[in-house]
């Protein structure tokens, strides 16, 4: 299943430097994990913004749940889910 899910990361300006560091190294990891085993199809960065527009391929709802709480960065984001159907007029 197709879903687009928006995540606009909202740190705090006065986290700890390390934390910060520490919580985006394991967030990049996760991600590029999730993006080799095939669930993390796109990851694109909303240019000017600290958010991305990412699509997921995964089983099923609980999946992308899953997925999304396990985020290291989950507790810093707000996130808009879009459940994806085939569009008409697409030629891919
Ligand atoms: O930077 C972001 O958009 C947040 C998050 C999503 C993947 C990743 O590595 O960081």
């Amino acid at each position: 299943m197709l879903f687009a899910v928006q995540m606009t990361v909202n740190l705090a300006p006065d986290m700890d430097p390390a934390d910060r560091a520490s919580t985006i190294a394991a967030e990049k990891q996760y991600a590029q994990q999730l993006q080799h085993a095939g669930e993390w199809l796109h990851l694109w960065r909303c240019a000017g913004q600290y958010s991305n527009l990412s699509v997921f391929d995964v089983a099923d709802n609980d999946r992308l749940n899953e997925v999304l709480w396990a985020l290291p960065l989950f507790p810093y984001m707000d996130i808009t889910v879009t459940p994806l159907a085939r569009h008409p007029s697409a030629i891919h």
